[in-house]
């Protein structure tokens, strides 16, 4: 797998406090990566490092092929729309252009007029004016323009309507197909991160706790019910997720590689929230004891 962000050994601290401790983590290059976790996950700080927004306490963090925000070229090779999508208030939609193509190397104008008018925006607005789906489109628009290798997105959907939500994440997906960018973007919407990403990672306390292709993870993980029953009786190759009990009755989320032919399961489907939450709700430490973070490949 040839990796478009690597992070090893990566820290960011904040005084006393370390906002991203030790993370190890790869982004597949060619793909559509939503990075999914609970609040707190670090999952911000990551992508604020990758794009060169912050610099790290401890580790390395590698994007396409070099340091973040190191030099013209490298600033040329990633785009990045932050949580809070900004704009500048005072400048309007067109001047936001004008800045686009004089700073960026690799800008694409006729992508950019293209998308606004498109998007029915009106070049003479003030982005002050905008509304909060429109500034999105804006710095989506801002961001593909400057035809970058690497787009990161921190949670670029958080304040639109459901369909505001889903034009912005068609636009995203039409323009994947048309320049053949790499995308990262974090979500805490994992219905929109399965509609849109083909690829996901589970962040949970700075650490990777599953990360793979999303239809393989779906394949993998199932859902089993029966009679009550100690989960370390499983055979080898059935990994427990998460288990619950009730007086007679076991229910265990695992992952295995191979058909389940226990008759005394029933053996149920999950979807890629269940399979999310699983990840998000064990301990961190699970992986940490016992072996690395697991990886689906294909
Ligand atoms: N500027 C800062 N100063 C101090 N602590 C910070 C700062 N930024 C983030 N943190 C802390 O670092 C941890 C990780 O925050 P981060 O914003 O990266 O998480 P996140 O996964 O993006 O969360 P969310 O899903 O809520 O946006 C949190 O505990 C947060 O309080």
């Amino acid at each position: 797998m040839s990796a478009v962000l690597r992070a090893q050994g990566l820290g960011k601290r904040y005084k006393q406090r370390w906002a991203l401790q030790n993370c190890d983590l790869d982004v597949p290059a060619g793909r559509v990566v939503g990075l999914v976790g609970p609040n707190g996950a670090g999952k911000s700080t990551l992508l604020n490092l990758a794009s060169g927004m912050l610099t790290p306490t401890g580790g390395t963090i590698e994007v396409c092929g070099g340091r973040p925000a190191e030099g013209v070229e490298q600033l040329a090779k990633v785009g990045f729309v932050a949580q809070d999508t900004p704009i500048y208030a005072a400048l309007s939609v067109a001047d936001h252009l004008d800045f686009g193509k004089r700073l960026n190397l690799n800008w694409d104008d006729a992508v950019a007029r293209d998308r606004i008018r498109r998007l029915g925006l009106d070049p003479k607005q003030r982005a002050g004016k905008l509304s909060g789906g429109q500034r999105a489109q804006l710095a989506l628009t801002l961001g593909i323009a400057k035809r970058p290798e690497l787009l990161i997105l921190d949670e670029p959907v958080a304040a639109l309507d459901p369909l505001a939500r889903r034009e912005f994440m068609q636009d995203l997906m039409e323009a994947v197909a048309e320049h053949e960018l790499s995308v990262v973007l974090s979500s805490h919407l994992v219905s929109d991160v399965e509609r849109t990403c083909d690829y996901v990672i589970v962040l949970v306390d700075s650490r990777v706790q599953v990360a793979g292709e999303i239809d393989d993870l779906v394949a993998c993980h199932h859902r089993l019910t029966g009679p009550r029953r100690d989960p370390g009786t499983l055979p080898a190759g059935q990994h427990v997720i998460t288990a619950s009990h009730t007086d007679r009755q076991t229910t265990l989320l695992v992952r295995t590689d191979t058909a389940v032919h226990d008759p005394s399961w029933t053996v149920g489907p999950l979807g890629l929230e269940d399979i999310v939450l699983a990840y998000m709700t064990r301990p961190a430490d699970a992986v940490r004891d016992t072996r690395p973070a697991l990886e689906v490949l294909r």
